[in-house]
């Protein structure tokens, strides 16, 4: 049943943490649909994505924000950036952490970020499906001696135990407001930045280490042919160097087929109707310490 207008809650989390610590898995897990791109290699998270959940009594808003880390290039400066100001404007901050690894200097380098920040900050201990019940404790104390965490919860973002009840941790949190989203949104981003999405996702996926952070995806064209009944995608990878423009095609075009089909199969169920998809790889050298290549590619220091 729905609440009273002036009892219902809503807010916005931002959602920080070392890369590869499972922010995009939970935030899949609540949202429940995969709207954020998920990955074994870090950092795969570079823009902001916003996760809406909605209950009868409260609207949780998450920002899925890029791993904080030390910038070693420009690109970085833009993630630190992002990060940082978001702290300031959110209800809740959730530093998450890997249950199976010690606080290191990433967590540190954190942690200071969040020494100037009024806004409650929850330690979220993430993994504890692959570790002792035993050895949580220690990793417990080892960040509530660093930092006076407003809550500490240990959840598994992977199979869902404890999530529930951190989310309602998080609905108590939340100030009265407005129902910000209609109940069906779940996210602010347009299909573009998603489809760009799951194609970085499965170039990341299929070329192991061989290829770092340095790609990005350019959506050309999504035009609906209504007599064929079918969504033509055209789209760009853009690579640092020649030789990895050889890795990302493969022999005789093998991996970027492969890369095709299984794009074309996750944005087939965004959309809801059949793909064509096609598939461009170009190599720009050195995009990544180019600011006006970076804003070119989406990433656009005067909005955070
Ligand atoms: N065992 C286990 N693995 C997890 C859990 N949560 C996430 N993972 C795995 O950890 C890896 C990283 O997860 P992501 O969700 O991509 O991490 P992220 O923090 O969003 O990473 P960035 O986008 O790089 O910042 C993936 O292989 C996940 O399957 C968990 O609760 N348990």
């Amino acid at each position: 049943m729905q609440k009273n207008n002036d009892q219902f809650k809503s807010g916005f989390i931002s959602i920080i943490g070392r890369p590869n610590v499972g922010k995009s898995t939970f935030l899949n897990r609540v949202v429940g649909q995969k709207i954020a791109i998920m990955s074994d290699k870090p950092q795969t998270t570079r823009n902001k994505v916003q996760g809406v959940v909605t209950t009868d009594e409260s609207q949780l808003i998450f920002i899925d924000t890029p791993g904080i880390h030390k910038p070693k290039h420009k690109l970085g400066d833009f993630m630190v950036k992002s990060a940082r100001n978001t702290l300031k404007e959110v209800d809740v901050i959730m530093f998450m952490v890997n249950a199976d690894e010690p606080i290191g200097g990433g967590d540190r380098f954190i942690i200071d970020m969040l020494e100037h920040t009024e806004t409650p900050v929850f330690l979220i201990i993430n993994k504890i499906d692959l570790v002792h019940p035993d050895a949580l404790l220690g990793t417990i104390t080892s960040y509530t001696q660093v930092y006076d965490f407003a809550e500490v919860v240990p959840v598994s973002a992977l199979n869902g135990n404890n999530v529930e009840r951190l989310m309602e941790t998080l609905i108590k949190y939340m100030p009265k407001g407005p129902k910000y989203y209609p109940d069906d949104h779940v996210t602010d981003h347009p299909e573009r930045f998603i489809i760009s999405e799951f194609i970085r996702e499965k170039v990341l996926h299929l070329t192991r280490e061989e290829i770092p952070h340095s790609v990005a995806v350019v959506i050309e064209k999504i035009v609906r042919d209504e007599e064929r009944e079918i969504i033509d995608v055209s789209a760009t990878i853009i690579v640092d160097r020649d030789s990895q423009k050889g890795i990302v095609i493969g022999k005789k075009g093998a991996l970027l087929k492969e890369i095709g089909t299984k794009a074309r199969h996750d944005i087939e169920m965004l959309l809801g109707s059949k793909v064509f998809l096609e598939l461009w790889v170009k190599v720009q050298k050195d995009w990544r310490n180019k600011p006006g290549q970076l804003r070119e590619f989406g990433f656009r220091d005067d909005e955070y």
